[in-house]
């Protein structure tokens, strides 16, 4: 099955997605998600100028082949535009070999390991008492797990808190939106916010929380100690990660559980987090990691050391990845959670997809391939717009982690 076409597709009903699709001299078509929020055009040039050229005449049903052609071949291993491009075109091809099979994506896989995917939701305000209420509001919406995000008294504005309550959108400007931050006013005011969820809640609502990389390992390892008492199904990138042994830190004084790595692009970012069971979680999802022929590997390798799937789905991970994605939680034996910010409904009707969200959880398709297709004439109505995600500075004004 020859693949005789490969185009990319860019469109921004609210929010820039990039989209693969390749067709194959048998009719069938697959499509990929390739969307680097706030670099999105290095990606569409990654395909275009670089890797198209070299993917038309190749056989579409060599997924292995031509992943390891992309990655050995290209000399310059790994990297976010590198493994984003990667992952467009392996998520294609598993599209294309599951509808040349007949059958949904998890059955290539190895089959249905679940009936449903337990997915977690985002409540966020600008003080507790907001926060509550969004929690609250959530649970009305059938949410199970929730992860919960307020606004820290003393700073204008941080991560996680927007303006809308169902659609958190981050790159929301032109150029980046500047945040202030303080670790020691973050450190005061969060675990009074877990002490009234859990006054609210009571003890059975899973309840999870996003650091969003502004910590130091020993300031991460006291607010871990300090979340003990409200039980955290997890705590979120609480370091920035490129120190993998900087978590045995944390590790040594906290039973928070932990997950990291959304912005990982391949098994080397974590494989010492997962080897040395300094986390619980991995988040690294099949946009940004490579597709799914990477992804398995780490989960395989996750599953080695009771490491378990917590895939990363904000939404900038468009309806292509998280219908792919939902496939892979479906199928994958270690699967933790996943997590599900809502499309809103210019997204989903250029997005058609056969994934449906019921009573906490959601539940992938049974139409061949992974379930998502794009609706080209839609797409063009919504052109590329420029948006970055924000910067971050700290009170004195050092640039710091957003
Ligand atoms: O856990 C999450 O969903 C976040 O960390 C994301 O909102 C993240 O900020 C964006 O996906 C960045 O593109
Ligand atoms: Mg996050």
């Amino acid at each position: 099955m020859k693949i005789i076409a490969a185009r990319v597709i860019i469109c921004s009903p609210g929010r820039n997605f990039v989209t693969l699709k390749i067709e194959t001299d048998q009719g069938l078509y697959g499509i990929g998600d390739a969307t680097l929020n706030g670099r999105e055009l290095a990606v569409v040039s990654m395909l275009n100028d670089h890797m198209l050229p070299c993917l038309l005449g190749r056989d579409a049903s060599q997924i292995e082949d031509i992943w390891q052609y992309f990655y050995r071949g290209v000399y310059w291993r790994r990297g976010p535009v590198n493994m984003t491009a990667l992952a467009a075109v392996d998520m294609a091809l598993w599209d294309i070999k599951a509808k040349a099979a007949g059958m949904p994506l998890y059955q290539l896989l190895g089959g249905r390991s679940r009936d449903k995917v337990l997915v977690y939701g985002h409540a966020n305000g600008n003080d507790i008492d907001q926060t509550v209420e969004a929690v609250a509001k959530y649970r009305e919406l059938g949410y199970q797990p929730i992860r919960a995000q307020s606004g820290v008294p003393g700073l204008a504005s941080t991560y996680g808190v927007s303006k809308d309550t169902l659609f958190y959108e981050p790159a929301d400007a032109d150029l980046p939106t500047e945040n202030l931050w303080s670790s020691s006013k973050y450190l005061n005011h969060t675990p009074k916010l877990f002490a009234e969820l859990r006054r609210q809640f009571g003890d059975e609502l899973h309840l999870l929380h996003d650091v969003h990389h502004r910590l130091t390992p020993i300031e991460a390892a006291r607010l871990g100690k300090a979340l003990e008492p409200y039980k955290l199904f997890w705590l979120e990138d609480a370091v920035p990660a490129e120190l993998q042994q900087g978590f045995r830190l944390i590790r040594q004084h906290t039973t928070t559980p932990l997950a990291v790595g959304e912005v990982f692009s391949s098994i080397h970012d974590c494989q010492q987090l997962i080897s040395e069971q300094l986390i619980d979680y991995i988040r690294t999802t099949l946009v940004h990691g490579g597709g799914i022929t990477h992804l398995r590997r780490i989960a395989a390798l996750a599953e080695l050391y009771h490491v378990k799937t917590g895939f990363h789905g904000a939404t900038d991970l468009s309806p292509v990845t998280m219908g792919a994605a939902l496939h892979f939680d479906t199928w994958v034996p270690n699967f933790g959670i996943q997590e599900y910010m809502r499309h809103t409904d210019a997204t989903d009707a250029i997005f058609p997809h056969d994934y449906h969200f019921n009573q906490g959880f959601l539940h992938c398709g049974e139409s061949p391939g992974h379930g998502v297709d794009i609706d080209e004439k839609l797409a063009a109505k919504y052109p590329y717009q420029r948006a970055y995600l924000p910067v971050n500075r700290l009170e004195d004004g050092t640039l710091f982690n957003w």
